[in-house]
């Protein structure tokens, strides 16, 4: 199957590109031709481009998927008590097919809202990896393990089992993470074990890191150590290429720490202001040449998985803590959620860039819309004024995924039939 996008406003997102109007030929599942105009084939699908920009897809580089059913359940509360009062009880209760629909349910908001790929910690992965697998979207799936308590080693087995059955799966659009929860709840035993795992596989790792204050002190008080410095000691940053998820509470000796690692942060604005968490210091690791990326969290949460919101949060934030609105600007928060997530999730070479030979995950935004005129820059537009339901068009490996906000691999009606039962079902009570 060949696609053939006819004059949309081109965002590359190639460091020395400014937005230009062409054309794009998708064939298979990559980009093969980018130009000024380029003469259609017989057998191309048209899409038109006119008064739309095309760019890489948003790479959502932190999420918990199936907690979308927990949406909106337990607000404004503490995030241990969040946490261990209300997530753990409920996720207690989510049987296979659950994790399934709640999985789909964020897939579909994650399509509508602009996102092609996606990194995913949780449990009973292989429901997710199936959601995945016939969505068409692009993800690198992790089973969370928290070490608390003597589980005979079921939790590591079941990851083991998700890398070896789905990575590379689905035309290659699913790949796979060794995921210890958080140094909160791995000891040093289990966690050396896990990294020696992942560097032997060459298999990346994903974990929370500094999430907050509580952590820190908490930490300090088991180990003597802070979070960042308790990975370290485990051999984290030494060979594995690793994912961390939050890092708001690092220090400047932490940060120096991470310099020169495989892999880099995962920024996830939007859940840390509404858990309260505070502000992680993403412009001073920038300035480091530590890789940041951007994600959601899960949306119980983050409330929504809209990575254009945290666009918005992530810039915004950085101009209020140092007091200056020439942080993060446009271009640079635009390529964290694209290039950086994508480096984040191993694929950098792969997606976040419109280029030939890349995998074809690109999306149109539509800016005949009174909150997107005139068009002065368009990179201004895309981080202060797009919102998720501004895309028009999503496509992933080369498969269209929603056209005209019409969602082409979901049945709306029936995802909405299941997640109302399955969610009431899962929270009465709590
Ligand atoms: N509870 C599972 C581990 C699942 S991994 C994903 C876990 O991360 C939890 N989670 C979601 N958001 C956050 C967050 O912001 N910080 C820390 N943990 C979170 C979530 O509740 C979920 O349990 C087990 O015992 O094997
Ligand atoms: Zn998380």
């Amino acid at each position: 199957m060949s696609i053939l996008i006819q004059q949309a406003t081109i965002l590359t997102m190639k460091d020395a590109d400014a937005p230009f109007t062409g054309d794009i030929r998708v064939e298979g599942d990559r980009i093969t031709h980018i130009a000024d105009h380029i003469v259609p084939h017989p057998q191309d699908e048209i899409i038109d481009g006119r008064n739309k920009v095309a760019m890489p897809g948003l790479i959502n580089a932190h999420q918990h998927t199936p907690m979308s059913l927990l949406r909106g359940f337990s607000d404004d509360l503490k995030l241990m008590d969040w946490l261990e009062r209300k997530m753990l009880p409920a996720e207690a209760r989510m049987n296979p097919e659950d994790i399934y629909w709640g999985a789909k349910l964020s897939i579909a908001e994650m399509i509508r809202s602009g996102t092609t790929a996606f990194a995913d910690m949780y449990i009973h992965m292989n429901e997710i990896a199936e959601a995945v697998k016939q969505t068409g979207m692009r993800a690198s799936l992790t089973r969370g393990m928290v070490f608390m308590e003597d589980d005979g080693g079921r939790r590591l087995q079941e990851a083991i089992d998700l890398v070896q059955r789905w990575s590379g799966a689905a035309d290659g659009r699913i790949t796979t993470m060794y995921g210890p929860h958080s140094p909160y709840t791995c000891p040093m035993e289990p966690l050396r074990e896990v990294i020696a795992l992942a560097v032997k596989e060459d298999i990346p790792l994903h974990i929370h890191l500094a999430e907050t204050k509580e952590e820190v002190v908490k930490i300090r008080e088991r180990y003597g150590l802070t979070p960042t410095e308790y990975l370290e000691e485990a051999g984290m940053f030494e060979q594995a290429h690793v994912l961390l998820a939050h890092g708001v509470h690092l220090n400047r000796r932490d940060i120096g720490r991470l310099k020169g690692m495989r892999g880099g942060v995962a920024h996830n604005p939007v859940s840390n202001l509404k858990l309260g968490c505070g502000i992680a210091p993403i412009t001073e690791m920038l300035a480091q040449g530590i890789n940041v990326g951007i994600g959601t969290d899960g949306a119980g949460s983050a409330t929504t998985v809209d990575m254009f919101e945290e666009i918005k949060a992530a810039t915004w934030l950085q101009k209020l803590d140092y007091g200056d609105p020439t942080r993060l600007p446009a271009k640079d928060v635009l390529s964290m959620a694209t290039r950086g997530s994508a480096s984040l999730l191993g694929l950098q070479d792969e997606v976040g860039m419109l280029e030939v030979g890349c995998k074809a995950d690109l999306i149109l935004i539509d800016l005949a819309k009174p909150h997107l005129q005139p068009v002065h820059e368009v990179e201004s537009l895309l981080a202060y004024s797009v919102n998720g339901a501004d895309v028009d068009t999503t496509i992933v490996n080369g498969q269209i995924l929603m056209r005209g906000r019409k969602l082409l691999t979901i049945d709306e009606d029936e995802l909405y039939r299941e997640v109302k039962v399955r969610a009431k079902r899962i929270v009465e009570g709590i």
